[in-house]
C-alpha cells in the first residue's frame, strides 16, 4: 500500500499559540485539504509564536525530519513588526516560487482591499513546497482555491507523492505529457 502523503500545517500566531484564541485557521487548512484530496494524506500540525527562528526551525523539521512534501503556513504575513513568516520561508528555501503569492493576492483582492497587505510567498526546500497563507480563517479557502490546482503537478515535478483531487471540488491541472 502507498504511504499517505505527509502535509505540514504550521500556524504562526502569538495569540493562538498562547491559547488566547483557538487556532481556527490551522483547522481550516486541514478541512480544506480533506475536501480536496481523494488520495491518502496525513497532516503534521504545528502551532508557534511569531518568532523567526522558531518558524524556520519548525519549517526545517517538517520538511527534513517529518518528510512533508508540502507545508502550508497561516499567519504572520502582514506588515506588523512581528510578521516574519515570509522572511522565515525565504531563509529556509533553496528557490522561491513568486507566482503563488502573486496569484493569491490577486484572487484575495476580489474579497478584501487589504489583500495587498499580505507578503505571502512560496518556495522550495529540497523536494517540498512551502506555501504561506494569511492568518484570517476566511483567507484559507480563498487562497487555496486559487493556487491548489497547480500544486499536485508541482509536487510531481519534485518527484513527491501523487496527489489526487476530487474534481467536483478542485481541478488539479497536469499538462498532457
Ligand atoms: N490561527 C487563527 N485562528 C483563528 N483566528 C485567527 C487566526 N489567525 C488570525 N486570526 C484572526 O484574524 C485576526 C487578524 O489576524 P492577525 O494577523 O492579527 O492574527 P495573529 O497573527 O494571530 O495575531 P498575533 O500573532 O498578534 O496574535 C485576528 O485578530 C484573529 O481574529
Ligand atoms: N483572502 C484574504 N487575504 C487576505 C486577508 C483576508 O481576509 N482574506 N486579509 C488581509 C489582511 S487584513 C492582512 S493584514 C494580510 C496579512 O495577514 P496575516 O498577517 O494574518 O498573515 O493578509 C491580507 N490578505
Amino acid at each position: 500500500m502507498t504511504q499517505p502523503a505527509r502535509i505540514g500545517i504550521l500556524t504562526v500566531s502569538d495569540r493562538a499559540s498562547a491559547g488566547i484564541y483557538e487556532d481556527i485557521s490551522g483547522k481550516a487548512i486541514e478541512s480544506t485539504l480533506n475536501d480536496y484530496l481523494t488520495s491518502p494524506w496525513q497532516p503534521v500540525y504545528r502551532l508557534v509564536a511569531d518568532e523567526q527562528d522558531l518558524i524556520e526551525d519548525t519549517l526545517c523539521q517538517l520538511v527534513d525530519d517529518e518528510g512533508c512534501c508540502l507545508v502550508i503556513t497561516t499567519g504572520g504575513t502582514g506588515p506588523a513588526r512581528r510578521d516574519v513568516t515570509p522572511e522565515a520561508t525565504e531563509a529556509v528555501c533553496d528557490r522561491m516560487m513568486p507566482g503563488f503569492g502573486e496569484l493569491m493576492r490577486m484572487e484575495s483582492l476580489k474579497y478584501v482591499p487589504t489583500a495587498i497587505l499580505s507578503r505571502q510567498t512560496a518556495g522550495l526546500r529540497g523536494s517540498a513546497l512551502i506555501l504561506n497563507l494569511p492568518g484570517k480563517p476566511k483567507a484559507i479557502r480563498q487562497c487555496l482555491d486559487a493556487v491548489f490546482p497547480a500544486i499536485p503537478y508541482c509536487i510531481d515535478l519534485m518527484e513527491g507523492p501523487y496527489l489526487e483531487c476530487n474534481a467536483d471540488i478542485i481541478k488539479a491541472f497536469r499538462p498532457a505529457s
